[in-house]
């Protein structure tokens, strides 16, 4: 929680104002009961309308003065609070940037979705209470005890007792609150995992018909959530019966006890309407600050997840130096004895790898499914690292090079097309911010997409939905190819990234990609792709059976010749 606060540190002027604004709220409650016992025992039971005037005036003055002081804590409250929640928000943001897949592994999105939000608003919430009224509550408790004490200590003792009573039961409430506000933020995690999978998966849904399915599966996260918060509000329900019982037999003692002091002459009047004054201001604050405590138990629940996201190590560190310019890097990329496996498995993935790619050439990597192929690319931005040997970009070990300095010389096309909201043009200049449009325009021709943009009605500046949901696969498939090659890499990486193209598109992409002579990894199922490239890697089940160009494999190798004849013959059939 501290963690957290410590957030606080750059706003601490308006927050010592806003808590100096607030002792003067409390200060004017304090002397409320004190005034009017005043104007009661020596101004209306002495018919002193001079005393009820002065003192009444007083009492209004300083209702004022309270007033204006809770307005302007408001605004310091309100400013500190909006401040801290978007400072916090920036710090999660950024540090979820850093995050490697091994920590995205760990926090789902939803999750991290509800911790950006709904966690950062739960302690957003406590600081603009906590100003407003957090240390008034306790402040008010206590002054109001030394209050009643001052002005009659005997009765005052019978709140002395129940208080410590009533505090040890907010103790244990903000305990059991703690627990069960954390079991309900992470059913809301579920409710927006749910919300998530849904809304992106809208088309499958309908067409395999599984709208019950996913009502049902909603219905029973959303259950879930609503069970779980009905618990936690429970606990805060049981608080204000408790409060009131109480306080209400202490004013009853206060009542009975004062009866007979004023039958003795020990008190009068106006002290005991002071004490039970007194009393229910106590009982006020007390059930402020059981509010306030369900506040800090839930803020703290939801610190902690934020805390959990602040303090996450990264275990993909940045290079140590070697900050290599684009003219020092050529794209010649090596690898060294790679094994590696996924962070969350021990499941090895790719097995003992050992190839060279000479800066320019073009490599195709074929295999089965699920063979490694996207796991190999991943390891040459760094998206992950080996788990032992090496790979090297221009004899660099690329864990020894600056992330940011490797990863502006790769262009990577990934096997989902995934576009951002905005326009066609922004989405091309994805790939680099500063791109002129002549820029944006080549890369679009380059990528073969350019006529196709033309036609459109607001050309380069169509503004496409989330994903490009208003495009077709093809089109979404070469506008992300457009994006990685306006970088014009050095190392290109196409990840099945031509799939639903046809073959003439196909093969034009392919000569504009080796004008730029650039370092290129293929992975492709397309028997046509392959022939074309400089060099073919065979890979199954994680290691390279076999390497080398088309007309080598094809007399070397029996798995490569299986996969040329069934597609030749494939392409055979359809042209006749
Ligand atoms: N994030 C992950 N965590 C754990 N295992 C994974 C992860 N991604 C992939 N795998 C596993 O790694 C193996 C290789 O997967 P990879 O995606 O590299 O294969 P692929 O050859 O690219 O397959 P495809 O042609 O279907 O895309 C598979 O067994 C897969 O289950």
């Amino acid at each position: 929680m501290l963690k957290v606060l410590s957030f606080l540190r750059a706003y601490k002027k308006p927050v010592y104002i806003a808590l100096f604004l607030m002792l003067v709220e409390l200060f004017v409650e304090l002397w409320h009961p004190l005034l009017m016992a005043k104007i009661i025992d020596d101004g209306i039971l002495k018919n002193d309308l001079s005393v009820v005037l002065i003192w009444g005036g007083i009492m209004m003055g300083l209702s004022f003065v309270g007033f204006g002081a809770g307005i302007i804590n408001s605004f310091y409250a309100a400013h500190v609070s909006q401040g801290f929640g978007y400072d916090v928000r920036k710090s999660l943001f950024d540090k979820v940037q850093s995050f490697s897949f091994a920590n995205l592994n760990r926090f789902p999105t939803s999750s991290l979705i509800t911790r950006l939000t709904n966690d950062v608003s739960q302690i957003q919430g406590l600081v603009f209470m906590g100003l407003r009224i957090m240390a008034r509550a306790p402040l008010l408790v206590i002054g109001g005890v030394i209050m009643a004490l001052i002005v009659n200590w005997k009765l005052a003792l019978i709140l002395v007792v129940t208080m410590p009573l009533l505090f040890l039961f907010m103790v244990w409430l903000m305990g059991r609150g703690v627990t069960l506000f954390r079991k309900v933020q992470e059913k809301l995690d579920a409710v927006n995992s749910v919300m998530r999978e849904n809304l992106a998966g809208m088309r499958l849904i309908k067409a395999f018909l599984r709208k019950t399915h996913e009502q049902n599966r909603f219905a029973k996260a959303s259950q879930e959530l609503k069970d779980n918060t009905i618990g936690a509000l429970r606990l805060i329900e049981l608080t204000m019966p408790v409060l009131l019982l109480v306080m209400n037999i202490s004013i009853l003692f206060i009542l009975w006890f004062g009866s007979f002091q004023v039958t003795s002459g020990e008190a009068n009047i106006g002290e005991i309407v002071a004490l039970v004054n007194y009393a229910t201001r106590i009982m006020f604050a007390f059930s402020v600050f059981s509010f306030i405590l369900m506040n800090l138990a839930r803020a703290k629940a939801s610190s902690s997840r934020i805390v959990e996201v602040l303090e996450a190590d990264v275990d993909l560190l940045d290079g140590e130096g070697l900050p290599l310019h684009k003219d020092q890097f050529q794209g010649s990329v090596e690898f060294h004895k790679v094994s590696f496996h996924y962070p969350d498995t021990q499941v090895e993935v790719l097995k003992d790898l050992t190839f060279k790619v000479k800066q320019g050439e073009t490599v195709a990597i074929l295999g089965a499914t699920g063979s490694g192929k996207t796991s190999l690319f991943q390891l040459i931005p760094r998206l992950y690292d080996p788990t032992s040997g090496a790979v090297t970009i221009d004899n660099h070990d690329i864990k020894r090079l600056k992330l940011t300095s490797l990863r502006k010389q790769i262009g990577y096309v990934p096997q989902e097309s995934r576009l951002f909201s905005g326009t066609i043009h922004e989405n091309i200049c994805w790939g680099k911010e500063d791109a002129t449009i002549d820029e944006v325009i080549e890369a679009a021709k380059a990528a073969q997409i350019h006529g196709t943009i033309e036609n459109l009605p607001n050309k380069y500046d169509t503004v496409i939905g989330q994903k490009g949901v208003n495009l077709s696969g093809g089109q979404k498939q070469r506008l992300s190819i457009a994006r990685a090659l306006i970088r014009k890499p050095k190392i290109l990486l196409l990840d099945d990234s031509t799939s639903a193209l046809d073959l003439q598109t196909e093969g034009k992409i392919l000569e504009a990609i080796k004008e730029l002579s650039c370092t290129t990894f293929i992975i492709t199922q397309k028997i046509s792709t392959v022939m074309v490239a400089d060099k073919i890697i065979l890979l199954e089940d994680g290691c390279i059976v076999d390497l080398g160009d088309h007309h080598t494999l094809l007399h070397r190798s029996e798995l490569y010749q299986k996969i040329y004849d069934s597609q030749h013959h494939q392409e055979v059939a359809s042209n006749g």
